[in-house]
């Protein structure tokens, strides 16, 4: 059953684009798509996954978390809002192309992949990124590949740059990695926004398990606010 990402998807930047330039939207407007919400408990999810998934909705019912949807693909409109807005010459994928594109990290089958839940603090700023690596994340054996987690960081994080300052791109990510994760284990991220220096946005996150015993990960990224008529190629 499609469920649309639309009810509380959160703010997208989308520009207007108009001949010879586009106006940014100075904050967000709401964009109604229809997709199927990615961010929901599944047959696939683990006990582990779906218990901490219950807490945290436990956690929103007085408003001060959010859960966010997290659909699969860009509309053409947004595609054609953003690469007006910051691409200047043509990029070699189509239109017609984009409606088959995936966002990566939902770009496996329910279970196989990336199966992850992200709330959002309005009083404390930080995202709680519940997730899940499924069989195909595999890097050595029986253990999540760092390619995976830094997947997973780049997108937990970036998101946090976007609700802090819009539309964004990964400049620079640091990870360093404590503890092998076990392929099909749950983690829980945990992000900061460290500070923002004009367009630089600096935001820090770890990867713990589910009983706060280990620390898998700890990622460091900054992230660059896109500035409205600054073609970036
Ligand atoms: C799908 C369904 C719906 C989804 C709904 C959305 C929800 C889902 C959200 C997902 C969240 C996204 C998660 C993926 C995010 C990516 O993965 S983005 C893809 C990877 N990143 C890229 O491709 C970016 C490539 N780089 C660039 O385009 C350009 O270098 C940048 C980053 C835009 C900056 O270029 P620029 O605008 O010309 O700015 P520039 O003047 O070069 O630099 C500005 C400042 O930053 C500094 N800086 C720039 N780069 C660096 C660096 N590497 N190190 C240190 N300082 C730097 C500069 O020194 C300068 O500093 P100041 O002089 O101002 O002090």
């Amino acid at each position: 059953m499609l469920r649309s990402c639309a009810a509380r998807l959160r703010p997208l930047l989308v520009a207007h684009g108009r001949p010879g330039g586009a106006r940014l939207t100075s904050t967000f407007s709401f964009e109604e798509v229809t997709q199927k919400d990615h961010a929901l408990p599944k047959p696939s999810w683990s006990k582990d996954l779906r218990l901490l998934f219950d807490q945290f909705m436990k956690k929103c019912e007085d408003g001060s978390w959010e859960r966010l949807p997290s659909c699969s693909r860009h509309s053409v409109q947004r595609f054609q809002n953003f690469t007006k807005a910051f691409f200047s010459g043509s990029i070699p994928v189509k239109e017609e192309q984009i409606s088959q594109a995936k966002f990566f990290p939902r770009s496996f089958e329910d279970g196989l992949g990336f199966e992850y839940a992200m709330f959002w603090s309005k009083d404390e700023k930080r995202i709680v990124c519940l997730f899940q690596g499924g069989l195909y994340l595999q890097g050595i054996p029986g253990f999540l590949h760092g390619g995976a987690l830094v997947t997973l960081i780049d997108t937990t994080l970036g998101t946090h740059a976007m609700l802090a300052g819009g539309a964004v791109m990964t400049a620079n990510l640091s990870i360093n990695f404590k503890r092998p994760m076990p392929l099909c284990s749950v983690g829980v991220i945990n992000t900061q926004l460290d500070k923002i220096e004009g367009r630089k946005l600096f935001v820090s996150c770890n990867i713990q398990s589910v009983d706060e015993k280990t620390v898998y990960t700890e990622g460091t990224g900054l992230f660059i606010k896109l500035e409205p008529g600054k073609t970036l190629v």
